[in-house]
């Protein structure tokens, strides 16, 4: 890389000139507020300084320097700020400040300089400018010696002052006491210097080249604002040209990493070197001809080596790519988190899920088990309700419906203690010579229909099995005026019979009037039947059947009591 001044209508370069005439000296970008001075006394519009940009020594005022006390080299103060510019002729684009032009520099080094006089340079003619270079060297080397005084005016954009004032590089780095990070740069003797020699202490060496002009600024910070950069920059060359090889690729970059105005010059291409033993190269001793080979590029390329992206970009430029790479990293973090837990809320919400589904599973096998055992409990229900009263079914169907019910003939009423349905309680007892003892059940309902009689029907069941057994239904009439009674049965053995009597309060006595049977009634045969009916005290109904057969005589053959169940 070849130094070259930044200053506007200067020509200096390393390599040019007579030797140890002129040092190149770094833009102090650590110190903000000096370098917010230096770029006023610039000048120049929209353009930022890298770490690769210098002023040459003519822009400085001689008490700007100083001596070193071992080698008597000359070192720019700290608080040195540059003075002595050509700002007469036409400003320099953001690109570049027209190397062609300084041959055509008026002498007038700054318009406070005293040898150029008070006029300012926007006030000279395009002729004062017009000097021969001879000339302006001796006007140099009288403001070196004092005869430039330091601008009182200083002009910079507003843009540029402002993206100092807000630039990170205020906070990430600590200005330094000493030279601050901008070299001191002797052309002539820095040609001549190994790297050996310059790598020795990190300081200025003989050649007035320090290490600390080629490597970075010293921050951990500004080397992750380059690693981001770098970051950005290779990704960006990947995007354009993936299938580039690494090599070339930082080769190309080594291209970039030289000022503008300079590259033209000479760029010499050398394979990387170590920062701390590359050899500085021999550049070419003429001034006419451009330099073949430049003194700092060894030392340039061990920055490139360190910091795998030295591009000249704006201190605002790497803060702004640094912030966009740090935001998309952030994002890309973000994103990546924010998957990782939507994938494990997933994984979640599943196991749940399954774990639901499987207790839904276990609910409706227990619903089903339930359902069966409901089921089976009705059936269980129902099958003890037909055990312990067979004959209720019956006793509902001869129910009335439920409405008024019809006014009982008053030839009846003197029955009407009979009406109601009764069942036996306890169960009916049978008896018979030829029988053995035995049990029933019996159901009797005794109604009227409004009619002068009586309805009724007598239906026995078996204690046990609940089984149909005797049973008979007919009419019980009453002599109207009277206290006669016909009773008129019909029963399932086959005989059908008129009982007459008398009713006399609430007890009915009546015998068998006449008894007929079918032709294959099974024997032995009734042939009388005596009944007695009465409510007794305790308001049950009492039944007593006598009977005489074809074997025996007239013997009690049932009794039963019947507790009312309907009202
Ligand atoms: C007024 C009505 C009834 C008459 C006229 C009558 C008549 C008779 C006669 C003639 C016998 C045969 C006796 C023998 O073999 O020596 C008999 C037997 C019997 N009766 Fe009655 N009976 C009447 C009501 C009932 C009732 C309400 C029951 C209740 C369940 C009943 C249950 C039996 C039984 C279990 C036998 C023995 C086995 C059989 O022959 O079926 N009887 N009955």
């Amino acid at each position: 890389m070849v130094i070259c001044c930044a200053a506007v209508n200067c020509s200096n370069r390393q390599g040019k000139g007579e030797k140890r005439a002129v040092s190149f000296h770094r833009f102090p970008l650590k110190d903000s507020k000096r370098l917010i001075q230096w770029l006023k006394a610039v000048q120049r519009d929209n353009w930022t300084p890298t770490k690769y940009s210098f002023l040459c020594s003519e822009h400085f005022t001689k008490d700007s320097f100083s001596k070193r006390l071992e080698d008597q080299h000359r070192l720019l103060k700290p608080t040195a700020v540059p003075s002595i510019f050509h700002l007469t002729e036409k400003k320099r684009g953001a690109g570049g400040h027209g190397r062609t032009r300084r041959k055509t520099t008026g002498a007038m080094r700054g318009h406070t300089s005293t040898a150029a006089g008070k006029a300012t340079g926007s006030s000279l003619s395009s002729s004062d400018n017009l000097m021969a270079k001879p000339e302006t060297r001796k006007l140099k080397r009288a403001a070196l010696q004092g005869n430039a005084t330091p601008r009182t005016t200083p002009v910079v954009s507003q843009e540029q002052v402002q993206s100092l004032e807000r630039t990170p590089g205020d906070g990430l780095a600590t200005p330094l006491a000493g030279n601050q990070g901008e070299a001191e740069v002797s052309a002539a003797e820095a040609s001549q210097q190994k790297a050996s020699s310059s790598a020795d202490a990190g300081g200025a060496d003989k050649s007035g080249i320090s290490m600390d002009d080629f490597t970075p600024l010293g921050s951990g910070a500004c080397k992750f604002i380059g690693s981001l950069h770098s970051y950005s920059f290779s990704s960006k060359h990947t995007r354009e040209r993936p299938s580039v090889p690494r090599e070339p690729m930082d080769r190309k970059r080594l291209k970039r990493d030289v000022e503008p105005r300079c590259s033209g010059n000479s760029v010499a291409q050398s394979p990387p070197r170590s920062s701390l033993t590359a050899t500085p190269q021999k550049p070419s001793q003429s001034p006419s001809a451009p330099p073949t080979d430049v003194t700092p590029k060894p030392a340039a390329e061990a920055v490139q080596s360190e910091h795998s992206d030295a591009s000249p970009m704006s201190i605002n430029e790497v803060i702004l790519s640094a912030s966009g790479a740090c935001k998309l990293i952030d994002s890309l973090h973000s994103y990546c988190f924010s998957a990782r837990q939507n994938k494990s809320q997933v994984c979640c919400l599943r196991e749940q899920v399954e774990k639901k589904n499987g207790e839904l599973k276990s609910l409706r096998q227990k619903v089903s088990r339930s359902d069966n055992q409901v089921r089976k409990l009705r059936e269980k229900l129902d099958e003890l309700r037909r055990a312990s009263l067979p004959y209720l079914p019956y006793l509902s169907g001869l129910l009335p419906p439920s409405q008024e019910p019809p006014k009982m003939n008053p030839v009846v009423e003197p029955l009407s203690w009979m009406l109601g349905t009764w069942l036996s309680d306890p169960p009916g007892a049978g008896t018979f010579p030829t029988l053995q003892p035995f049990q029933y059940l019996e159901e009797v309902h005794i109604s009227h229909v409004g009619q002068p009689m009586l309805n009724f029907s007598f239906n026995s069941f078996h204690p046990d099995t609940h089984k149909p057994m005797h049973r008979e239904c007919g009419f019980i009439r009453l002599k109207p005026d009277t206290n006669k009674v016909a009773f008129i049965s019909a029963q399932n053995t086959g005989i059908v019979e008129v009982e007459e009597g008398e009713v006399n309060g609430q007890e009915l006595c009546i015998a068998s009037h006449s008894i007929a049977k079918i032709s294959f009634a099974k024997e032995p045969h009734v042939e009388q039947i005596t009944r007695k009916f009465r409510l007794n005290s305790e308001g049950k109904l009492e039944q007593t059947v006598s009977m005489a057969t074809t074997t025996q005589p007239m013997t009690q053959h049932l009794h039963v009591t019947y507790k009312k169940v309907t009202p």
